[in-house]
């Protein structure tokens, strides 16, 4: 079973992902990107990839694309907050 981030894991997991375009959510534990392609077709093929990764590692995002652009939000539903797993995919996710 997942487990939330406690005080010590939380800095070495998130900081790294905090310097690479990740924001702590507003009101939520979670963590929220934005990344931007270069047309609708860059964002869905990217967006279909993630999915591919969210699927296998049974952990989903919550997300929201408009034309170009990919809003992500990362957190561990049956923890309410995050867990090393939202850590994982985001890492998958800057490197797809
Ligand atoms: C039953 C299933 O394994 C769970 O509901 C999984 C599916 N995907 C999930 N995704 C996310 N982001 N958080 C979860 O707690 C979660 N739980």
């Amino acid at each position: 079973m997942t487990e939330k981030l406690s005080n010590e894991t939380r800095g070495p997991l998130l900081d790294p992902l905090l310097e690479n375009g990740w924001e702590l959510t507003d009101g939520r534990d979670a963590i929220t990107k934005t990344f931007k392609f270069g047309d609708f077709a860059e964002a869905f093929s990217w967006m279909t990839r993630a999915a591919i990764w969210a699927e296998k590692w049974d952990h989903h995002p919550e997300w929201f694309n408009v034309y170009n652009r990919v809003e992500v939000t990362l957190t561990t539903h049956d923890v309410d907050g995050l867990s090393t797993l939202d850590a994982k995919l985001a890492r998958k996710f800057d490197g797809l």
